[in-house]
């Protein structure tokens, strides 16, 4: 397989899948500009070797062509970003986009149009991505966001370059970082789920207790495995319809030599609220009407234990209620603990869309190794998936 160093640029138009699927304010503003920072190093390795850049992406989930979703929007933020003028068009295949690729020199940079304007493309129709391959002479796809859909542009495109194709820097760093985790890590590996819901984590469960020396389960997830152990959880978030599957889960990390550590003690209010009364209750102990949002003083010490004594770290979920100041004291401190860890030389990856906006949003992202730009893709890679978006660039 070749790698985005192997292929010399000069004069060649990449076709570029990035991810810049983006948050935009009202006045079509892009809120955070990650996903454009993180593909830059590819487009400029590009533009230095004397090519140019196509660049492809979907923004939102449009019904046809709906202009709040168009990607000119974004496209002087992409250009503030590369430091470098980008051209737009108002079409991703047809003649007018062929035209305007027609015309690029060598340093240039085209952003084409919403993909997602077209059925075709989410639909992973052959015909569609066949005349997105006429648009340049290397397909490049760095778009680990989208790499879990088996989309035209992100999977169907790359057979039309069997030879010219391959990952750009983000992709094969987002692919290295989950490896350093799931494959490679040093030991002792320490996952932490947390979130809402058991449901929506089970799998990724399932998966990791395979790979991981402990697993810390926090945020709401905790109260299923307390209530099915025949804890006292009052009104806290509870999925009764997965508690067999809690037990079950335990008794798999048992068979299979993982430390499952839950919190011991919670931050309880008497009402989903930031001005709610609290108060610190046992989490077996927790009396009707009230719920636990954050993890207890006793449960941060503990964990913090456990994650200062790990040289890998997942961490896919808040421990509480992180968006209510609050009840974020758990999450905070989690994030100061992996701070501490990764100084002292563990490798972190942090993932998931509640996750990395709490690392964002309280200054951790540069504290720790890796932080994915990938939602649903870096779930379904923590599932074990094996992503369309990359299988199609490994063909
Ligand atoms: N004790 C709790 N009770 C209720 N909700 C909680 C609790 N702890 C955390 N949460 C909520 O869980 C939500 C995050 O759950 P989610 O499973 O979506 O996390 P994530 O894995 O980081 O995100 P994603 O699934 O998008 O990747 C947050 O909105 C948070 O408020
Ligand atoms: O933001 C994301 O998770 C990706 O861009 C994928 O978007 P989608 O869920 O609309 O396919």
């Amino acid at each position: 397989m070749k790698t985005l160093n192997d292929f010399d640029f000069n004069n060649k138009k990449a076709l570029i899948r990035v991810d810049f699927n983006v948050p935009l304010d009202e006045d079509f503003k892009v809120t955070d500009n990650t996903r454009i920072v993180s593909a830059k190093p590819t487009i400029i390795k590009i533009l230095e070797d004397g090519g140019s850049c196509v660049l492809m992406s979907h923004l939102g989930r449009p019904k046809g062509v709906q202009d709040q979703f168009s990607l000119k929007h974004i496209s002087e933020e992409v250009s503030n970003v590369l430091g470098v003028a980008v051209k737009t068009v108002s079409d991703c295949v047809g003649k007018e986009a062929e035209a305007a690729v027609e015309a690029l020199q060598p340093g240039e940079v085209l952003l084409l149009e919403n993909l997602r304007f077209y059925s075709e493309e989410t639909a992973g129709d052959e015909k569609f991505a066949e005349q997105l391959s006429k648009l340049g002479d290397i397909y490049v796809n760095d778009a680990f966001g989208t790499a879990h859909r088996a989309h035209a542009s992100t999977t169907i495109v790359a057979k039309f370059f069997p030879e010219n194709k391959c990952f750009g820097y983000l992709l094969a760093q987002e692919i290295e970082s989950i490896q350093k985790v799931m494959e490679t890590g040093e030991k002792p590996i320490l996952a932490v789920l947390g979130g809402a819901k058991v449901s929506s984590k089970i799998t990724i469960i399932e998966n990791i207790l395979d790979k991981v020396d402990h697993l810390i389960i926090g945020g709401g997830m905790t109260f299923t495995f307390i209530k099915a152990q025949g804890g006292k959880i009052g009104d806290s978030i509870c999925e009764d319809d997965k508690m067999e599957l809690a037990l079950e889960i335990l008794k798999q990390a048992k068979a299979k030599n993982v430390q499952v550590h839950l919190p011991v003690d919670v931050l309880a209010a008497n009402a989903f609220s930031n001005d709610a009364d609290t108060k610190v209750l046992d989490v077996t102990e927790i009396p009707d009407g009230w719920q636990g949002l954050d993890a207890g003083p006793k449960s941060i010490e503990n964990f913090n234990k456990v994650v200062l004594e790990s040289k890998t770290i997942l961490w896919n979920g808040p421990l509480g209620v992180f968006e209510l100041p609050t009840f974020a004291n758990g999450t905070i401190a989690l994030g100061n603990s992996i701070a501490e860890a990764t100084k002292n030389g563990a490798f972190s990856l942090v993932g998931g869309g509640d996750s990395v906006a709490a690392v964002k949003q309280f200054g951790f992202e540069k504290k720790v190794s890796y932080v994915s730009t990938g939602g649903g893709a870096m779930l379904e890679s923590l599932e074990g998936k094996t992503l369309p978006g990359i299988a199609a660039i490994l063909d």
